[in-house]
Formats: structure tokens, sequence, C-alpha cells
């Protein structure tokens, strides 16, 4: 009998701060989808958006407080060792190289980071390395999908989704290659959202966790925000 293909998903962001849409979306991913691990994978330097204002290093800390005690998401924080720019096609080939050709790896993401996918580092690199698994948010469309009128069949991801979209059972038959698309209720909660609310000095208390929210007032984090025009 054919042994079972061992499956490793990531789900990347930057995480200033991490909140409850990330880790319940993490989780839910994990339990639909049937990975064998999910990563949470704190980026280091990311190129396409403004530099956070908290250290990589305070992100990832807060991230392995949100994780604490649960056994089901594991902290990756290969892409902080590695230093410099952060692509996540360098992060895909250090992962195969480790984990050899036949593991699955899963880089999971919302969809408004796969509308922009396109302007990735070697992004055509991505699924010769990876699958990818797209989760949709409320009030976003597929490149292709669009109501009538907005940029649709011309997006260049259409033709993307075309040739790789596939479903969650070949996740498992296969390494990588695929281009999973997951409906799943995102609870309408924004790290941007967090920041506003310190910056102007309300709480976002239930919006993260505890030990996650003790940590930004231990180290007066994202107080300045809103006066440095920082979102
Ligand atoms: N509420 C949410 N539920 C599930 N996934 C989310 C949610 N918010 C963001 N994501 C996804 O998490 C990943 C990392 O996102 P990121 O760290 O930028 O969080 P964010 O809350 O969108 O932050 P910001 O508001 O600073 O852009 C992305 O793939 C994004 O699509
Ligand atoms: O490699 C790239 O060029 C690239 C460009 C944009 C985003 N990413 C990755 O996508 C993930 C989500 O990014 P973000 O900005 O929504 O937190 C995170 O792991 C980033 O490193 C990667």
């Amino acid at each position: 009998m054919a042994t079972k293909r061992q499956t490793i998903a990531l789900f990347g962001g930057t995480f200033d701060p991490v909140h409850f849409g990330h880790l319940r979306m993490a989780l839910e991913l994990r339990q639909a989808l049937g990975f064998d691990e999910m990563r949470l994978l704190p980026s280091h330097q990311p190129r396409h958006r403004q530099s956070p204002g908290v250290s990589s290093q305070q992100r990832s800390e807060m991230l392995a407080l949100a994780l604490a005690g649960c056994s089901e998401l594991q902290l990756d924080e290969r892409e902080l060792h590695r230093g410099g720019d952060t692509f996540t096609v360098d992060t895909l080939e250090e992962l195969r190289a480790e984990l050899g050709p036949q593991v699955s790896i899963s880089f999971c993401m919302g969809l408004d980071s796969l509308l922009n996918l396109h302007l990735w580092h070697r992004w055509q690199r991505l699924l010769e390395l990876a699958h990818l698994v797209v989760v949709t948010r409320p009030g976003w469309h597929l490149p292709g999908e669009e109501k009538q009128g907005e940029q649709g069949e011309h997006h260049p991801l259409a033709e993307l989704l075309k040739y790789h979209r596939a479903e969650v059972a070949d996740l498992h038959d296969r390494p990588h290659g695929c281009l999973v698309v997951r409906e799943q209720t995102l609870l309408p909660i924004s790290a941007t959202q967090i920041r506003q609310l310190l910056g102007s000095g309300q709480s976002p208390r239930f919006l993260l966790p505890a030990t996650v929210l003790q940590y930004i007032e231990d180290h007066q984090l994202y107080i300045e925000s809103v006066a440095t025009g920082g979102q």
C-alpha cells in the first residue's frame, strides 16, 4: 500500500500584530484540509509594504505568545533567521531542499494577497515549489469572476487560475502545482484596525489574544501609529 504523503502548510504574514482573524484562518485550514502541520511564518523585511514600525523579532515574539499551548499551529522563524529582504520564493526553495521532492507544501493566503501575486518576486516559480491555497474574504472576487465592467479575464492571474485550479484532494496527491480556492468565513479583523485603535488610545481587546495585548502594552507598541501617519 502506498504511504501517505506528508503535507506541510505555511501561512505567511507580517503579523503586525497577529490577531484572531489570522489564528482562526490557520486553524480552520489545518483542520478542514487535513494538513499534518500548519506553520505560521512571520516575514522579516517585506519589500512590498511600508516597513512595519515594530521589529520582526517583536512581531515573532507576539506570534509565539499567541501560539503558546496550541499544538496544532507552529511558528516557523526561518525568514527572520535568513535576514535581508523577505521573498516567499526563497523560503519555498529552502523548504523544498530541506523536505525533498515528495512532501506536499502548501502556501496559504487570503484572496487579497493572491490578487497581487503577479507582483511577487519570481512569482511564476512559486507553483513549481508548492501549492497555493487561497481563502476568499467577503467582498473580494477571484480574477476572471468579477462583476461585469470590472477588470476580469485580463487580470494576469486569470491564466494561473485557469491552468492550476484544483481540488483539496490534489494537495494530498501531489507535492506542488495546484491552486485551491477555499471559501471560509473570515473574522472581520485587520492589523490596520488594531494599530489604529491603539494609536488613538482605544482598546483592541477581544480582537487578539490577551497575552499579545499585554506584550503590546508592556513594550508600548503602536502608540505612535496615528500621530506619525503609519497605517
Ligand atoms: N481577518 C482575517 N482573517 C483571515 N486571514 C486574514 C485576515 N486578515 C488578514 N488575513 C490574511 O493573513 C495574511 C497575513 O496578513 P497580514 O499580516 O497583512 O494581516 P492584516 O490584518 O491584513 O494586516 P494589515 O491590516 O496590516 O494589512 C494574508 O494572507 C491575509 O490575507
Ligand atoms: O515574495 C514576495 O515578493 C511577496 C510579496 C508580497 C507578499 N509576500 C508574502 O505574502 C505573505 C502575506 O503578506 P502580507 O503583506 O499580507 O503580510 C507573507 O508571507 C509575505 O512574505 C511575498
